[in-house]
């Protein structure tokens, strides 16, 4: 039976795709995987039995990838599953921080009791929320991957010109993008042309505080900045300045703080970019079948610290499974010590990501046995199992 722990509320109709072989609980004690949200996993200890994390979302930033490449863990996300679920609130946040919505309904509130009056109050007091249309405006889209395209090509469905900004682009990414997005080569040609800003990228050194005072200087007057990616991404109070002296009109963020709720000119919305019931139950059918593929074959699909590998099984054979270093001379002794145990490899597959490679072997069961204390003690490996 296989463990598999829940730091979050995994949607249960996702779950269903592990079967009957599968024992899920947030109080597993030896997992064979986690599945995890937004929990942070930085300071908990990584039990030894663990093999896998799957983030149900895209960003990892609350995963320490580093230490679990390190210890064998592969770490997968599901690319793209959330993705329609953060475009929509992107837009919704557009049209918020520009038709002053939020405000005139809680204005709306205080007539309450009045009576006949209530339609002549209203007609009276609508003009203190008139807010900016969003067609014909510039928007400027930062990470152009699942999420920023889908938000880049409804933009320009909804009548605006959008300048877009990826210098990673994908080539996948770039199929799916309308060609009417123009290509901008430098962040500070989104900054000096557009109405709304805003963010898709990953949270990492490079892109930490990427809105800072400098960024919002040369923006133009009455910029909306609209951040559904991580809070880190934004030095907060460069932005409450900015607000302040009414450089910038609206700062919409899914990742509220104390500094930043409340005040004046923040719309702060609590994470709830991918809180949609299709975008859950997407993200956790896509990671619990990553991780089943994994768990019964070895299989690796989205992982973000080791490479894709996909073989079918062989019949009659076993898979050794061997995480190992990404080092010149690692793959001549595995097949060595299989040859050496009078066997033949019937099947195999070896990739590697950066300073990590995955490789699996396909031979014959009565082989297995033999050959997997002679792989383990090479240097070079750090994790090997047999499925
Ligand atoms: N609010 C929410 O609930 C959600 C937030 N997110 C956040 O949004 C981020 C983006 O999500 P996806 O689009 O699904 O990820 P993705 O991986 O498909 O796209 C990220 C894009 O950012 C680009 N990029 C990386 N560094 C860049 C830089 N310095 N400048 C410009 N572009 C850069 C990459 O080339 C890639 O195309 C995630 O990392 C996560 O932090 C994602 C899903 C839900
Ligand atoms: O699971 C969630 O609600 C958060 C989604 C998210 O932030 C992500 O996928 O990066």
């Amino acid at each position: 039976m296989y463990q598999i722990k829940t730091l979050n509320k995994i949607a249960p109709a996702g779950l269903n795709v592990l079967g009957a072989d599968y024992h899920v609980a947030d109080t597993v004690e030896n997992p064979d995987a986690i599945l995890v949200r937004s929990a942070s996993m930085h300071d908990m200890e990584l039990p030894a039995s663990l093999k896998a994390i799957a983030r149900a979302g895209a960003g990892v930033n609350n995963i320490p990838v580093d230490k679990c490449a390190e210890a064998g863990i592969v770490v997968f996300n599901t690319p793209g599953a959330n993705a329609n679920a953060v475009k929509e609130l992107v837009i919704a946040g557009m049209l918020i921080s520009s038709r002053r919505v939020i405000p005139a309904i809680e204005w709306a509130k205080t007539l309450s009791g009045k009576g006949d009056e209530v339609g002549k109050l209203v007609e009276k007091g609508k003009s203190a929320f008139v807010g900016p249309e969003i067609s014909h405006k510039r928007l400027g889209v930062i990470g152009l991957g699942a999420i920023g395209v889908l938000v880049a090509n409804a933009a320009v469905s909804l009548g605006m010109e959008v300048y877009g900004y990826d210098p990673y682009l994908s080539v996948d990414a770039a199929w799916g993008l309308s060609s009417e997005i123009i290509h901008a080569k430098s962040l500070s040609e989104i900054y000096q042309n557009c109405d709304y800003i805003t963010l898709h990228v990953p949270l990492t050194p490079d892109t930490k505080n990427c809105i800072n005072a400098e960024a919002i200087a040369s923006m133009k007057q009455d910029v909306r900045i609209l951040n559904f990616a991580r809070g880190g991404l934004v030095d907060e109070d460069a932005v409450l300045k900015a607000l302040e002296e009414k450089k910038v009109a609206a700062y919409v963020t899914d990742f509220p703080s104390d500094k930043v709720i409340g005040k004046e000119g923040v719309i702060a919305i609590p994470h709830l970019g991918a809180s949609t019931p299709e975008s859950e139950e997407n993200c956790a059918y896509m990671a619990a079948r990553q991780v089943k593929d994994f768990l019964e074959n070895g299989n690796i699909k989205n992982s973000v610290n080791f490479p894709n590998v996909d073989m079918p099984r062989t019949p009659g054979c076993c898979r050794i499974c061997i995480i190992h270093r990404n080092l010149p001379k690692v793959l001549s002794p595995m097949t060595d010590a299989i040859s050496q145990a009078g066997f033949n490899i019937e099947n195999m597959h070896s990739k590697s990501k950066k300073d990590y490679a995955y490789t699996i072997l396909d031979i014959s069961a009565a082989a297995c046995d033999k050959a997997i204390e002679n792989i383990r003690s090479i240097d070079a490996v750090i994790r090997l199992w047999v499925i």
